[in-house]
């Protein structure tokens, strides 16, 4: 399966790189970048610590566009909105790993979705989508008077974005076990004077600092007990390896909108 990598030198792009020069089955048929960027004319291997692999950087993505089966993108929101335009057009499969999209975004996501194979998720890695059904599960069993929910989260100090998208994935899953909407229930900065918790509520907590890959924790604090369901990333590659597995899987599918979960078979729906 050839696949093009989007932001192709950033810290997502190169370890797609890596992983798919690693993987039976695919490989690297364009590497992407915005136009200006200093990467451009650069062999993507040598960028991404490899040796050379002949796969220059580019900023015309069109004609690379029509010569593949898929696209791993983790850039930024605005990018990716133009990058699921041409996997549309080109009815190819779009992994998409970037964060801190809105709304708005989504929709055209969705419509999108219409003639591409869309896989999104706030994270790929098979850990953080079980730790999202445990939370699922954890959240449905408790009954939520008196069990709070707090989701915390460090990222390096180079993020942009906050809470992150696994923190909000987790979020999510615990507003779906208490069978709730997470934006009427969320509360994202806490300061000064708050007054007490509000009932029922599910907190965000966010950390930056250092080159912390990623660690996200779901507490779930009661009378007397906390529990504490927690991931903690290491390493790039599994997200990496998760959207691999994620484009290796939808070329099988319909066009349409999927998730981790979907991949993983960890979906109820
Ligand atoms: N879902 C998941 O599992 C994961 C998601 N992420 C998310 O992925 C995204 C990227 O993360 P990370 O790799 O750390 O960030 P980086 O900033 O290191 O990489 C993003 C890359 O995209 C490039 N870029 C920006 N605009 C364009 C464009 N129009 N065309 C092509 N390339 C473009 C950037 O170029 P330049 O720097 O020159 O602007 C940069 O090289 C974030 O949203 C992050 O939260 C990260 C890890 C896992
Ligand atoms: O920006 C990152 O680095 C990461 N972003 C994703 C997120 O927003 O949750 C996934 C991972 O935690 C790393």
């Amino acid at each position: 399966m050839g696949l093009i990598v989007v932001g192709a030198a950033g810290r997502m792009g190169r370890s797609l790189i890596h992983t798919i020069a690693e993987t039976e089955g695919v490989h690297l048929a364009g590497a992407i970048e915005r136009p200006g960027s200093d990467a451009l004319g650069k062999d993507s291997g040598e960028l991404a610590g490899l040796g050379a692999n002949g796969v220059i950087v580019t900023d015309d993505a069109l004609p690379v566009f029509a010569k593949v089966e898929g696209v791993l993108d983790f850039t930024t929101p605005s990018a990716t909105l133009d990058f699921a335009e041409l996997a549309a057009q080109a009815r190819i499969v779009h992994v998409i790993g970037t964060t801190g999209m809105q709304d708005a975004h989504e929709a055209r996501l969705h419509a999108a979705s219409r003639h591409a194979r869309i896989v999104k998720s706030g994270n790929m890695s098979l850990g953080v989508n079980l730790l999202s059904v445990l939370v699922r599960q954890a959240a449905r069993a408790l009954e939520d008077r008196g069990w709070d929910i707090e989701v915390l989260e460090m990222h390096h100090r180079h993020k942009v974005d906050a809470p992150s998208g696994t923190a909000l994935l987790l979020g999510q899953a615990a507003a779906e076990g208490r069978g709730i909407d997470l934006a009427q229930h969320s509360v994202k900065v806490r300061d000064g004077h708050t007054g007490a918790r509000e009932e029922g509520s599910i907190g965000f907590a966010t950390l930056r600092g250092g080159s912390v890959v990623g660690e996200h924790s779901v507490v779930i604090a009661g009378e007397g007990e906390t529990i504490e369901l927690s991931h903690k990333a290491t390493d790039r590659s599994i997200f990496a390896r998760g959207a691999v597995r994620a484009a290796l899987w939808a070329r099988h599918q319909k066009p349409g909108y999927y998730s981790m979960l979907d991949v993983l078979g960890l979906s109820d729906r």
